[in-house]
């Protein structure tokens, strides 16, 4: 179906993600990318820095000015309708103060934030980051997603007892910053099983529990959080969005791949792969034997 002119074509779901690039494709705004896409919507990254690493370890980060953030965050603002924003690292307190400010200004857009582990990072500079984001960030998000053990070191240091703090424990301690939800993964469970849960400071909305694969999973967090920010986009209510969120997510580790000599990587395109039976004719005949040539070719 073509578009007679631009007033016909649809609108869209519009995705917000704030987030680092990540050169190894495993997470950052490449994650969120083709996360939101997978989900039907329209992803608008803004890149906040960069991190140069690659598929087992995080060596450094980068980070872009705010006016950087800023700038580009404000051009589609004013442009398109987004229907939700993901903030993930952003790499500085100075971003985390841009992108808060850009969320005060559009208190109608829901905030997906997500805190990954930052112990590849210098202490003092996830110190001053943590703070940042508790004191500006939190105010302002919807949801909070973070690994069970990222979550309590950041918001429950002083946890004195002999059990772990439970997702609603984490909960009571974020609605101190405002956090109305919390999405709290890689809780560990019986018999080899992970367990995420969605809870208020109030109840437990909801427990997803997954079979843990052998593997280690490099970019699974953010995958979850960009997922997570496009369903609710798209209208669904929190407990729905989150469940699919975790079922999508769940199909991308099964089809997880090893690009490099690190850790496996989710599929987040596992969808829209062709059945083996019908992969016959998936190159037309003819093609073969026109070879790439190699970029050193003499000419
Ligand atoms: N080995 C695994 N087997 C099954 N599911 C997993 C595994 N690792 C991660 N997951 C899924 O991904 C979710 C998020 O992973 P995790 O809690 O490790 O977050 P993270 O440390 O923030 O993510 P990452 O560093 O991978 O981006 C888990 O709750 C679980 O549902
Ligand atoms: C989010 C986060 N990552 C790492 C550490 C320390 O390693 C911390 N305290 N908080």
């Amino acid at each position: 179906m073509a578009m007679q002119d631009d007033e016909s074509a649809p609108p869209a779901i519009c995705v917000m993600a704030f987030n680092a690039n990540d050169p190894s494709g495993a997470g950052g705004l490449a994650a969120d990318i083709a996360a939101v896409a997978s989900v039907g919507g329209h992803p608008v990254p803004v890149v906040t820095g960069a991190y140069t690493r690659d598929s087992a370890e995080i060596h450094d980060h980068y980070a872009f000015d705010d006016e950087a953030v800023t700038e580009q965050a404000r051009a589609v603002l004013e442009d398109m309708a987004v229907q939700a924003i993901k903030v993930g690292f952003v790499g500085s307190p100075e971003n985390l103060s841009a992108i808060a400010e850009i969320a005060t200004d559009y208190p109608e857009i829901p905030v997906v934030a997500y805190m990954p582990n930052l112990s590849w990072w210098r202490d003092d500079l996830i110190d001053q980051y943590l703070d940042a984001f508790e004191e500006l960030l939190l105010p302002q998000t919807s949801v909070l997603v973070g690994n069970h053990s990222t979550l309590w070191r950041w918001l429950l240091p002083d946890w004195g007892s002999e059990r772990a703090p439970s997702a609603r424990d984490l909960a009571l301690a974020a609605a101190d910053s405002g956090v109305p939800y919390l999405l709290v993964t890689g809780i560990p469970a019986a018999e080899q099983h992970i367990e995420n849960t969605l809870t208020s400071a109030q109840t437990v909305l909801g427990s997803g529990r997954f079979e843990r694969f052998e593997a280690t999973f490099v970019g699974a967090g953010d995958t979850l959080s960009a997922t997570l920010a496009a369903l609710i986009a798209s209208g669904n209510d929190l407990g729905q969005a989150t469940s699919e969120a975790l079922t999508y997510l769940d199909g991308c580790l099964e089809h997880g791949f090893r690009p490099g000599m690190g850790h496996v990587l989710p599929d987040r395109m596992f969808w829209a792969e062709p059945d083996d039976d019908d992969n016959d004719d998936a190159l037309s005949p003819g093609t073969e034997g026109f070879d790439i040539p190699p970029h050193d070719t003499q000419h």
